[in-house]
């Protein structure tokens, strides 16, 4: 018998590796941080290697729900993207779940090709050479609230490797002084970079929330926007001017509402 061809094996790049998809959805307007009210698409990957204690995104996190993530090819997600679009190009956010799991540089490259602009929000666990690609990168480490531990080399990784060509920001989830404290520590860490604060929302939806209706009933409005003031208050008092302080706006509009 003869030794089996190695030619005949197909070479499995992450080129033509499927992209595992928890929704596509837009336009609409990116509620968070740095781009803030910029419409765009969001391209939600399943799965994630953290499992944070207040995630407003579990459908994408628990495995639970794998059945409900789709394989897709990188040209695949762009039809879908343009549908929506209606083939005007804008920023398309890549989240999740942790999106840099998954092999999103064709995506990216093909995007471009279009004029699509590409940002990404990861919580700084996972580095990928294809952060260069990126136009922004927003990094957003987990404070103690969240349960996580921070690997600092790795969050160093994505910044190295996203370079001078990608704009990188922080964005940092904070519930009580100790994830204040831990925000001030990643600020102190890279100096360089712009840092978002935002008040955590402790009224989060649950996993199997997917026909919530756009109703604010379901979060705790007051007591999001009672650590707002009291987030503003800290940043003024300790005269942290370099820092933004920005709520959900997704949230304020849409509670917990899903594909908004
Ligand atoms: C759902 S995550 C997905 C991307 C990535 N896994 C990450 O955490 O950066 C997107 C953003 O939502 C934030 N987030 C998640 N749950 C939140 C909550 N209950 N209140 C405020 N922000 C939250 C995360 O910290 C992150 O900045
Ligand atoms: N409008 C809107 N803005 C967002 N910013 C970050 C989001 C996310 O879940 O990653 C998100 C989201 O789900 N919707
Ligand atoms: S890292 Fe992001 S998606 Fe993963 S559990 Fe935490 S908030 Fe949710
Ligand atoms: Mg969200």
């Amino acid at each position: 018998m003869s030794a089996p061809s190695l030619q005949a094996k197909t070479p499995v790049t992450s080129n033509n590796s499927p992209i595992r998809i928890s929704e596509i959805f837009g336009p609409t307007i990116q509620g968070e941080g740095f781009l803030v009210g910029k419409p765009t698409v969001f391209v939600r990957t399943g799965g994630c290697d953290y499992r944070c204690s207040w995630c407003d995104t579990l459908h994408a996190v628990d495995s639970e729900y794998r059945h409900s993530w789709a394989p897709m090819t990188a040209s695949a997600i762009m039809m879908q993207v343009e549908a929506l679009s209606g083939g005007t190009p804008l920023t398309i956010s890549l989240s999740g779940g942790n999106p840099a799991i998954q092999p999103l540089s064709e995506l990216i490259a093909l995007g471009k090709e279009n004029g699509y602009r590409f940002a990404l929000e990861t919580q700084g666990s996972l580095a990928k050479d294809w952060f260069a690609d990126l136009d922004v990168l927003t990094l957003s480490p987990k404070p103690p609230s969240s349960g996580m531990k921070t690997d600092w080399d790795a969050l160093y990784d994505c910044i190295r490797l996203a370079g001078q060509d990608t704009d990188i920001v922080l964005k940092v989830v904070v519930f009580d002084d100790e994830d204040y404290a831990y925000a001030r520590e990643v600020a102190d860490r890279h100096p360089d970079l712009p840092m978002y604060l935002q008040p955590g929302n402790h009224t989060p939806p649950p996993a199997e929330d997917d026909k919530a209706e756009s109703t604010l009933a379901q979060i705790d409005l007051d007591g999001i926007m009672v650590r707002m003031r009291w987030l503003i208050d800290k940043v003024s008092n300790d005269r942290w001017f370099d820092a933004t302080v920005l709520p959900q706006l997704h949230t304020l509009i849409w509670g917990n509402l899903r594909g908004v």
